[in-house]
């Protein structure tokens, strides 16, 4: 099978690396230096200081050929990604981003069979061909606009046996993606403006009160009733990644732009079709563009 992966930052460099063992894979980079460096040298990923490399081709042209592609591109640079796709002929196509900001194109790709993922993974690029792999866990998918049969290039992956590169089937797309963003907007953005590490959400009351009452928000927004699950499960993804510092806030730090759009933009947009008022969501939503702006003033 080939396999086509837009997008070669944290999670395309890890998906190549585990998905050419088995398969063929072509890394589309943005950049033709770095597709250059991938050719010539692999790819390396990093795991428990243990380093291993494998070869890997990396295009530049965008002259996606494969009949399953995977988007592995932030929510902010997806729309040329649309436009291009829009255009090529039916195949199956996987995106793998964090927040909801892809939904509202996917009407335009109907003739397409179309997969929703969420990564569970921590993936960290060191540089342009080496990704540590800071966390295994999970990718689940879920089949967008079509049954759960009959497409063979997800079926192959599903089989994927590489034990720390799980993928699994979900049922429903919406409830998989609806969870993912819970924990994303609320652990993002919260440890974004305290500028803390995930644990610390959990470990002080104070913040530990905040996570709470952005949790109620974005479950009312959601319009989601399991509260009292959904919570252990915020609170669980706080201690396993104790130590982490959310991509929100690694972005931040590193002042590059955030999917805060994606997440509690996203949110904020539900809320106003509902009438409904969310004050901590408004307040950590303009709290991050509000960052994102100031450091754009800086460098410019
Ligand atoms: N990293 C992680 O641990 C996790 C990430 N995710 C999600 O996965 C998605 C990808 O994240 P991540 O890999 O960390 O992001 P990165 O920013 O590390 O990588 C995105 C890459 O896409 C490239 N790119 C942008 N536009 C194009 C294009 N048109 N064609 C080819 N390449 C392009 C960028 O190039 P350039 O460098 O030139 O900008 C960059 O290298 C996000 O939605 C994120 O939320 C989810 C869970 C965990
Ligand atoms: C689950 C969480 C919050 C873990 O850090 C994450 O996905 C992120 O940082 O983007």
């Amino acid at each position: 099978m080939e396999i086509g992966i837009i997008g070669a930052g944290s999670i395309g460099l890890l998906y190549s690396f585990y998905l050419s063992k088995n398969y063929t894979v072509t890394l589309y980079t943005n950049r033709k230096e770095q597709a250059d460096i991938i050719n010539e040298e692999g790819i390396t990923v990093i795991k428990d200081g243990t380093q291993s490399l494998t070869k890997v081709h990396a295009e530049y042209e965008r002259n996606y050929q494969e009949q399953l592609l995977i988007i592995s591109v932030k929510q902010y640079d997806i729309e040329p990604i649309i436009e291009v796709l829009k255009k090529l002929s039916s195949r199956t196509v996987l995106f793998l981003q964090n927040g909801m900001g892809h939904l509202p194109f996917l009407s335009l790709l109907s003739h397409h069979k179309i997969v929703l993922g969420i990564v569970e993974h921590g993936a960290l690029r060191i540089d342009v061909h080496t990704v540590e792999h800071t966390g295994i866990g999970r990718t689940k998918l879920s089949y967008y606009n079509s049954k759960n049969s009959d497409n063979t290039w997800i079926e192959q992956l599903l089989v994927e046996k590489h034990p720390c590169f799980p993928i699994e089937l979900k049922e429903d797309w919406q409830k998989m993606l609806n969870e993912k963003l819970i924990a994303n907007a609320t652990i993002n953005p919260l440890t974004t403006i305290l500028k803390v590490k995930n644990g610390e959400l959990i470990e002080n009351e104070h913040f530990n009160v905040l996570l709470y009452e952005l949790f109620t928000e974005v479950i009312n927004v959601l319009g989601l009733q399991n509260e009292r699950q959904l919570w252990d499960y915020v609170q669980n993804i706080c201690k396993n990644t104790a130590q982490n510092e959310s991509s929100m806030y690694k972005d931040i730090q590193k002042g590059n732009q955030t999917e805060i759009d994606a997440i509690l933009g996203y949110c904020l947009h539900q809320a106003k079709n509902r009438n409904l008022a969310m004050p901590h969501i408004t307040f950590l939503y303009h709290s991050i563009k509000g960052i994102e702006v100031r450091k754009g003033e800086r460098d410019g």
